[in-house]
């Protein structure tokens, strides 16, 4: 399988701290890619130097073969890369329908007007199931349907690839369960997804392959089975949480 995705020596600074450090890895076309590592490690970063939100110290990104390293945010969702956010940051005041409505304007075949705007946004939002409150505040919405809301921005844009940050955070087990189902429909729709996430579970059950940072740097890489028994991986998770209790 070709990869879609491709970072080479990767590495970003904030003055000092190299939040990314050479880091190297090629998510496979049609993949779901975990993205883990301790708190810190340097994972929402290297994220956002592969959405354009950030520019590289040094390294590339190359994308369906073609250099985009340190494109702007919003020629990646012209390209067809896009992310959803951590904390998810939905026009407050608009309906649910309307904030789908916005995304669906912006990526690769974007809506021209209001009817095709309309109805792709009621599509995305019955994909993930949440139609239902097409018409609310997006403001009122509780966490669960305020990640669907999340996520169906990012689809509206109709990604090819999908960087999906946390998106089960703060969610309880079915609503996490509901979530990891929507990821691998829409891997079978053929969209790839490069994915952070601190719910180990989670991971661990969607995820193709993964690659660990740690410190910025890459720890591990490997299938779900190859992470979970890697000693290095291990000592990272365990020295996190002795050093937290501590
Ligand atoms: N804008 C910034 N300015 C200065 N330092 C930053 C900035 N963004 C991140 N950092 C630092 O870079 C390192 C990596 O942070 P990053 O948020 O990428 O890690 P993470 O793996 O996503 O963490 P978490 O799991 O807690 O979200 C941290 O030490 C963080 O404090």
């Amino acid at each position: 399988m070709s990869a879609i995705l491709e970072v080479n020596g990767l590495t970003r600074y904030f003055g000092g701290l190299a939040a990314v450090k050479d880091v190297t890895f090629a998510v496979p076309e049609g993949s779901i890619f975990g993205l883990i590592g301790p708190n810190g490690a340097g994972k929402t970063t290297l994220f956002s130097m592969v959405a354009g939100a950030l520019q590289p110290s040094g390294g590339t990104v190359r994308f369906r073969g073609r250099d985009v390293t340190g494109i702007r945010p919003y020629e990646a969702v012209a390209s067809g890369i896009v992310r959803t956010h951590q904390i998810v940051r939905p026009f407050k005041s608009m309906t649910v329908l309307e904030n789908v409505m916005v995304a669906t304007y912006f990526g690769r075949h974007g809506a021209t007007n209001p009817r095709v705007a309309r109805e792709r946004a009621m599509e995305v939002l019955a994909f993930v199931g949440i139609e239902h409150v097409a018409g609310q505040q997006a403001a009122v919405l509780p966490i669960g349907q305020q990640k669907l809301l999340e996520l169906a921005r990012a689809l509206a844009a109709k990604p090819d690839l999908l960087l999906c940050d946390e998106i089960a955070g703060g969610l309880t087990d079915a609503e996490t369960q509901n979530v990891l189902g929507l990821l691998r429909k829409i891997r079978e729709r053929g969209t790839t997804i490069l994915y952070i996430e601190h719910d180990m579970r989670a991971v661990m059950s969607v995820c193709d392959r993964i690659v660990v940072l740690n410190y910025g740097q890459k720890l591990a890489e490997g299938t779900p089975a190859e992470i979970q028994r890697n000693p290095a991986v291990i000592e990272a998770y365990l020295g996190t949480s002795a050093a937290e209790a501590g």
